[in-house]
Order: C-alpha cells, then sequence, then structure tokens
C-alpha cells in the first residue's frame, strides 16, 4: 500500500529538554496506527509538530502523500488533509451543535452554505447526534463532545486524522460506543488514522500497528500483540506509573 505519511528525522527541544528524538517512521494509507508511551513520552509534541501547531528543530522532513508539510501553518496542513482532535475537547462553546461542523468544513474551499450545511448534517447523523444539531455544545454530554469534535475533525475531509485520547474521562459504555464509531469512519472513509490512547484495551483492540514512544524516542514498532511483550516497552512502563504499567498486563 501507498506511504501517506513519510516522516524523518523529527527532533524537537524545548530549552534544554529533548521531547521528540529523531524520530523517523512511515504511515501506509489506510492503516490505523497507535502511538504509545507514557506521561512525556512527547506524543502530543509529535501531533503538533505534525500538524505545524509548533516548529521541529532543522533537518527534518514530513512529507504527507508527497508533499512536504514542515513550514506551513495549521490550516494548509489541514487544508492538505490532515486533521485532529485535541485531548480537551475544544467545541466553540457559544455555537451550536450543527455550527461546530459547519466551522470544521470551512478550510475545505467550499464556500457553499448550503452544501456545508447537508454534509454536518450527514456527519452528526453518522457519529449518532442526529436531533441534537440546535443544541448548544455545552448542553452535550461529556462523551456527545467526544462524538462532536471526530464529526467536526471529519468535516474538513482529511485523509489522515489524528486522534489524541478520545476516550478520554468516557465510561466503558461511551468507550465501546466511540470504538465502533472509529472502526466505522475508518472502514467507510478510507481513513488513515493515527491514535493516542492511555486506555490501553481499547487502544490495543483498535490499532493495526504500535509505534513505541519513550523519552522522545521510538522504542519499538510492531504489531499490538508483540508490543505488549516488548521488554523495552514494559521497561517504559514499569517503575514510572505502575497503573499504566498494570493497564499493559491487561490489555
Ligand atoms: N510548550 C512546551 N514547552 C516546554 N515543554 C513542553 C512543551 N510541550 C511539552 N513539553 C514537555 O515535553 C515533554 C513531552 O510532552 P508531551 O505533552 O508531548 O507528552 P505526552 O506523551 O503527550 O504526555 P501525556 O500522555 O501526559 O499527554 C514533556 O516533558 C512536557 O513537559
Amino acid at each position: 500500500m501507498t506511504v501517506l505519511l513519510d516522516v524523518a528525522n523529527l527532533n524537537k527541544h524545548f530549552g534544554g529538554l529533548h521531547a521528540v528524538r529523531n524520530v523517523s517512521f512511515q504511515v501506509r494509507a489506510g492503516e490505523i496506527v497507535g502511538i504509545l508511551g507514557p506521561n512525556g513520552a512527547g506524543k502530543t509534541t509529535l501531533y503538533n509538530l505534525l500538524t505545524g501547531f509548533i516548529p521541529p528543530d532543522p533537518g527534518a522532513r514530513v512529507l504527507f502523500d508527497g508533499h512536504d508539510v514542515l513550514g506551513r501553518p495549521p490550516h494548509r496542513i489541514a487544508a492538505l488533509g490532515i486533521s485532529r482532535t485535541f485531548q480537551l475537547c475544544r467545541p466553540f462553546l457559544g455555537l451550536t451543535v450543527l455550527e461546530n461542523v459547519v466551522v470544521g468544513g470551512l478550510g475545505t474551499g467550499r464556500r457553499d452554505d448550503a452544501e456545508l450545511e447537508k454534509r454536518a448534517l450527514r456527519l452528526l447523523e453518522r457519529v449518532g447526534l442526529a436531533g441534537r444539531e440546535q443544541l448548544r455544545v455545552d448542553a452535550l454530554s461529556y462523551g456527545d463532545q467526544r462524538r462532536l469534535e471526530i464529526a467536526r475533525a471529519l468535516a474538513a475531509r482529511p485523509r489522515l486524522l489524528l486522534l489524541d485520547e478520545p476516550f478520554a474521562g468516557l465510561g466503558s459504555a461511551e468507550m465501546a460506543d466511540l470504538s465502533a464509531l472509529i472502526r466505522q469512519v475508518h472502514a467507510d472513509e478510507g481513513l488513515t488514522v493515527l491514535l493516542i490512547e492511555h486506555k490501553l484495551r481499547e487502544f490495543m483492540s483498535l490499532v493495526e500497528r504500535v509505534i513505541a514512544l519513550d523519552f522522545g524516542e521510538i522504542i519499538a514498532e510492531g504489531p499490538p500483540a508483540e508490543i505488549v511483550r516488548n521488554p523495552a516497552v514494559i521497561e517504559a512502563y514499569i517503575g514510572r506509573d505502575a497503573e499504566e504499567a498494570g493497564a499493559l498486563d491487561a490489555a
């Protein structure tokens, strides 16, 4: 399958802290790839670099579908086809559910309001928010805000979707529903997905391949069943976060 994302020599220093260290990897079109790592491993920083929120140190190369991503502002990278969700939902609280998704589609260059609205309505139905279009976002439950966040990201018509801890704060039934939704959009839209998640059971069952980070560096890469047995990955979790190590065991 064709390589959609090609990352080489990505580094990021914050002062003396080397938060992302010589990171190189590829993602093929249609894959679901998980980014695993304990707190502070550099996962969100990696997303911020890929989406143009922060610049990397010199010497990196990031190609998305053959286009050079680095140096472009976030809205241009989004227009190329990379969308993201955030660890903390960032909806526009003063707007309705529908308006939030319409806004998500504005960067596509399509200015036909009726068309944007039609697509937004379709997406809301898709994520299970039909009937709630005219509610203000703050009236939604936390789980529904997560669904809205995904609809908003999809409105930008991405080919690569970066999910940042989509299960955070959800109960087990909501997590199962959201897992099913992610699987469904992946299958239906032929979407390529990168997933950061601490809920390891859901994470391991969703992803086809895992890239494990520790202290900003890739320490292992492979299918989930191999990764949970990888000594370097176990070492990265044990001793630093007993709860996470237990979760790795259970996954
Ligand atoms: N803007 C910043 N300025 C300084 N240090 C930062 C900045 N952003 C992140 N860091 C540091 O870089 C390291 C990596 O942080 P990052 O948020 O990428 O980790 P993470 O793997 O996403 O962690 P978590 O699972 O807790 O979200 C951490 O030590 C963090 O404190």
